[in-house]
């Protein structure tokens, strides 16, 4: 791929997936590359890998199209597995926590309130994201760190509550994993959350019953 690609930088080496930033149309943009798995009969293979690169890129577009932050996709190459999106020049909230500007209280209500109002968006138009983490979302530079949200690559359509109430408690579980003393930085997503999605209320409330039975599991190991 990278004799393909002319200058083609690696820049993630991941296990579904490899990520390289490359020049394209006189810009720099974001190839990511789905690759095969040896252990699937070939033609199943094919055809799981291609499909999963058209859900990416059409949960992307379906974003895009709701005005959701989103990279732009530039093409999609079902053959080779490749999806060329915008190259967001910034940081991931993940790294912007940890600085010292990102540790203020007023900094944190800001960004929380973005999150939770892009969540909400997308949960309207039923894209549920499947890896919310705060790697995962970005803040443009050029827009003084707006958020945008990235990484589709387990997304699906779907208009269950139980979806998106699972989609927020793996960005919880991400904050608390990753982040502590962001519970407030929380909660302030989940109040922006239920003023901006259509169903937020009842999501919210499913939110719940799903740390229940988070709790539940790891009690019982
Ligand atoms: N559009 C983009 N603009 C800037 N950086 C990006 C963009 N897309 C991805 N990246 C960078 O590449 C990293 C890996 O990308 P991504 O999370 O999409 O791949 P992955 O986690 O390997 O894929 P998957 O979870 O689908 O297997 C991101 O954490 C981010 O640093």
């Amino acid at each position: 791929m990278t004799a393909m690609i002319h200058n083609a930088q690696l820049i993630k080496q991941g296990a579904e997936a490899k990520v390289y930033l490359a020049p394209f149309c006189q810009r720099q943009a974001i190839i990511k590359e789905r690759f095969t798995k040896a252990y699937r009969h070939p033609t199943l293979d094919k055809k799981l890998t291609s499909r999963r690169v058209v859900q990416e890129a059409r949960c992307l577009s379906r974003c895009q199209k709701a005005r959701i932050d989103t990279p732009t996709v530039y093409m999609v190459d079902t053959e080779n597995y490749l999806i060329y999106m915008e190259y967001i020049e910034g940081y991931s909230v993940r790294e912007y926590l940890v600085t010292p500007e990102g540790q203020s209280e007023e900094a944190q209500t800001k960004v929380a309130k973005e999150i939770g109002r892009a969540l909400g968006l997308m949960h309207n138009i039923d894209v549920v994201h499947g890896d919310l983490t705060t790697s995962n979302l970005l803040m443009r530079n050029e827009t003084g760190g707006s958020v945008v949200l990235i990484d589709f690559g387990l997304s699906y359509v779907s208009q269950l509550i139980e979806d998106k109430a699972v989609d927020l408690y793996v960005l919880e579980r991400a904050f608390s994993s990753t982040h502590p003393n962001t519970e407030v930085m929380f909660e302030q997503i989940l109040r922006a959350y239920g003023e901006s999605g259509k169903a937020s209320k009842q999501i919210l409330k499913k939110l719940e019953d799903v740390r229940m039975r988070g709790r539940k599991r790891s009690m019982l190991g």
